[in-house]
């Protein structure tokens, strides 16, 4: 008997991830690229299960089980492509492929259909948790043909992350819906570090607390509605003291964030769809700013702004809803831009699924995540989360302390775009009637781009250079 999987790939992820499949028992074959790693995994961990170690392509598919199952676990873009390439003259028709990595969802779709012509089965699986999920059990995001994911279920789900007794895998749908909604997680954890970052500053510049007070303050919102793993290491990192200096090592870390890209790409999706995702694509535009240190210390010295100033009353608790508030609108706006994305693609992903999914295991992993569920489990069809009962109550109970919140941001000059742009967004979803009427007029008039009304059927246009006339445009 052979290896019931294989890894290719032992970075961090591909590592972990073959350790934990080892860990419950199921027979693995490891191979990477550098023959190091593979050593090190064995010379390491080796005693942890059943390992078979394979220094070239041609040992490692050899020593599978039929069908084979193979998991890539390497950089996303060229080099998927390039371990498919040298993998496809070694495989047999209704062998697997899984792809666990951070790819595009569109890399995805095309390798699903260039495999099936070879009737390879290819599953892109979004896996999410870091390095520690990947060992102890990451929330786990497959997609592509049902009949490829099947064989691989067992496996999946036993090596991710349970909750409730139910584990943290499901099948999201076919083509690239797992790289999708992998990739949407990670737009949405970009919303809510953003969040997260925004508080912090608030908590540091209008209510004057040192690092080590914020990270207690963090640890109490951990014990409310808000806990998450999020919260939970945002109090880490803050209560950290730098070896060197001896100061809160959050304020000597250089203040540029950097991103792969899964945020920009849920954007760029978003923007597609015609979705509006206002709190990840803020989040993307902030880390884009954050990376302007040097043109952000010039300004810095010339742009005024107004006097720093402390906020006043139950500050604290204030920016705890705030935040809170905010979170429901970003999440909200990830859950839409899902279904909108199955609905363009056919994908049918079940929203009540993915909150099922997200509740362990993966970064985003919070007790919200079961609210969620319930307002899916309430109404499977439900189109916007703030359109649930309970989620309209905690927004509609808290949106006092956040446009106090908001007002002192802007008070203070302290940018909060996250936390702006989801009050916008819920102040724009709350309106029956907004401005666009002039949009509208306006593009009608320098552009003859016509109009609707309120009153009756049909398409017009303002003859707006002749005698102001309104002609039927249908
Ligand atoms: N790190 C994290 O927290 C998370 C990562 N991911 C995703 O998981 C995947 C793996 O991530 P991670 O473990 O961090 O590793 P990296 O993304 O750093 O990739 C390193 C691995 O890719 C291999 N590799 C690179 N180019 C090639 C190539 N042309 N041919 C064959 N192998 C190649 C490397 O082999 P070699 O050793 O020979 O250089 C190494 O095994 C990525 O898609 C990542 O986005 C997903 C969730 C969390
Ligand atoms: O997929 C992940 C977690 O779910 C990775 O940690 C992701 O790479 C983080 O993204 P970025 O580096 O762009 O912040």
């Amino acid at each position: 008997m052979g290896s019931q999987i294989g890894v290719t790939g032992l970075a961090v992820m591909g590592q972990n991830l073959a350790r934990n499949i080892a860990r419950h028992g199921f027979p693995v074959a490891v191979h990477n690229r550098s023959e190091s790693r593979t050593k090190q995994l064995i010379e390491h961990h080796g005693d942890e299960g059943d390992f078979t170690p394979a220094y070239s392509l041609e040992e490692f598919v050899a020593a599978l089980d039929r069908p084979r199952r193979i998991i890539i676990m390497v950089k996303a873009g060229a080099p998927v492509d390039a371990v498919i390439k040298d993998l496809l003259p070694l495989l047999d028709a209704g062998d697997i492929i899984i792809d666990g990595g951070n790819s595009h969802y569109e890399d995805t779709r095309r390798r699903v259909a260039e495999l099936a012509e070879h009737d390879i089965h290819f599953v892109g699986a979004g896996i999410s948790g870091g390095e520690e999920g990947a060992l102890h059990g990451p929330s786990i995001m497959p997609g592509g043909p049902r009949e490829a994911y099947d064989p691989v279920e067992p496996v999946l789900t036993a090596i991710a992350a349970q909750v409730d007794g139910t584990p943290c895998c499901a099948y999201i749908g076919p083509d690239g819906a797992g790289h999708y909604v992998k990739m949407a997680h990670n737009g949405i954890e970009y919303a809510d570090m953003q969040l997260i970052a925004e508080a912090y500053d608030l908590l540091t510049h209008a209510a004057g607390l040192s690092a080590p007070e914020i990270a207690r303050v963090f640890e109490q919102w951990n014990e409310g509605d808000l806990e998450s793993f999020l919260i939970e290491i945002t109090a880490k990192v803050l209560a950290h003291t730098d070896d060197t200096t001896g100061e809160p090592l959050v304020d000597v870390i250089l203040d540029e964030a950097e991103q792969k890209g899964t945020g920009r790409w849920t954007a760029q999706s978003a923007l597609e769809l015609g979705v509006p995702v206002t709190a990840i694509t803020e989040a993307v535009f902030a880390r884009a700013l954050s990376a302007r240190k040097d043109e952000r210390t010039k300004a810095s010295k010339i742009l005024p702004g107004p006097p720093a100033g402390q906020a006043g009353g139950d500050f604290v608790d204030a920016v705890r809803d705030a935040l809170y508030a905010s979170k429901v609108v970003a999440y909200a706006q990830g859950f839409e831009q899902i279904r909108a994305a199955s609905n363009e693609y056919g994908w049918d992903v079940q929203p009540g699924t993915l909150a099922t999914i997200w509740r362990g295991g993966c970064i985003i992993r919070a007790r919200f995540l079961n609210r969620i569920k319930d307002a899916y489990d309430r109404d499977p069809e439900l189109s916007n989360l703030l359109l649930d009962d309970y989620f309209r109550d905690a927004v509609a109970g808290a949106q006092d302390a956040w446009r106090k919140v908001v007002r002192t941001a802007i008070e203070l000059g302290v940018p909060t775009p996250a936390f702006s742009s989801a009050l916008a967004y819920y102040d724009g979803f709350r309106r029956e009637r907004g401005p666009a009427s002039l949009i509208q007029g306006l593009r009608d008039l320098f552009g003859a781009h016509t109009y609707r009304r309120t009153d009756r059927e049909g398409v017009f246009h303002t003859l707006w250079s002749e005698d102001g006339r309104e002609v039927s445009a249908d």
